[in-house]
């Protein structure tokens, strides 16, 4: 059985088709990546399997379960997590504060147990802690636990928000471009991080990336979306020579398809995409 699977799906916006027949498998540990170019879809299929979106039609499940009508804190509790694209951290707390936060989610105590502070919630903070410095560590961010979010660099910024929304122990992890604002060297430590991720805390990945090295290094799936569309799909090293994705989508020779890092006009600036945030 798939871990997800987008059926049929299409989403009109008024007179814009922003998806249009979208059919996706993701299978269990997989890695499935998710190019294309500005516009094409790609967060707003996000947005429809994480339940932000509802689809015009079309259906989205989930481990068999049909998760079409159902709302996003619904398909979080079942284990889908997201990243978005502009980083969504709590600015003026630490890193660590981060972590615990997100997994607030998941604790047992309620809100009222929580403010008188008893042994029991003092036991679950403790251990929330803890499982927060498992993560960073193996993220090799622990180093900047104790920093706040608003003082770090935007490339280590879009580290802590996969971290944290690891700390909410998803079974799918959906990343909106978690290489973006980072250079071809962090970009591939980032993919070392992720294949590690998956080994480590057995997760199934989808994510969107504009850095095509990227993602067709650690994808096992690649789906190319152009106006809405699948352009194509297929494994990575024959979406990354498909004449038409090579032409449109990374403007370089089929022959010679390592030479460019990212989609050029797609990169947004490391500074610009920082100011953005912070
Ligand atoms: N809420 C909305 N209302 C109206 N139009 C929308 C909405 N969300 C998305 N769209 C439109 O849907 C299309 C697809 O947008 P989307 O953000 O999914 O593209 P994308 O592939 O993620 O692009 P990028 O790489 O720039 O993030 C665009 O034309 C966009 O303007």
């Amino acid at each position: 059985m798939s871990v997800l699977e987008v059926d049929n799906v299409s989403i009109h916006f008024g007179g814009v088709k922003a998806l249009q027949h979208i059919d996706l498998k993701v299978g269990e540990w997989e890695i499935v990546g998710i190019i294309g170019p500005n516009g094409a879809g790609k967060t707003t299929l996000f947005n429809c399997i994480t339940g932000f979106y509802s689809p015009t039609s079309g259906s989205v499940r989930y481990r068999g379960m049909d998760i079409t009508g159902k709302p996003v804190h619904e398909r979080t509790k079942l284990g889908i997590g997201r990243t978005f694209q502009n980083v969504g951290l709590v600015k003026n707390t630490t890193v660590l504060e981060n972590l615990v936060t997100a997994q607030h989610l998941e604790t047992d105590y309620d809100a009222f147990a929580g403010i008188l502070g008893g042994p029991a919630t003092f036991a679950e903070e403790r251990r929330l802690a803890d499982r927060a410095h498992q993560i960073l560590e193996l993220m090799n961010l622990d180093g900047v636990a104790q920093a706040r979010v608003a003082d770090l660099p935007y490339g280590m910024l879009k580290k802590v928000e996969i971290a944290a929304v690891l700390a909410t122990d998803p079974d799918l992890l959906l990343l909106d471009e978690p290489g973006s604002g980072m250079g071809p060297e962090e970009a591939h430590q980032l993919g070392d991080t992720l294949l590690e991720l998956r080994k480590q805390f057995g997760v199934t990945i989808v994510m969107i990336d504009h850095h095509v090295p990227l993602v067709t290094r650690v994808s096992d799936y690649v789906y190319c979306l152009n106006f809405g569309e699948v352009l194509t799909e297929g494994k990575p090293d024959e979406v990354r020579r498909h004449p038409e994705v090579v032409r449109a989508y990374l403007g370089e020779d089929p022959e010679e398809p390592e030479a460019s890092t990212v989609a050029a006009a797609d990169a947004p600036a490391t500074e610009q995409a920082r100011e953005e945030y912070v």
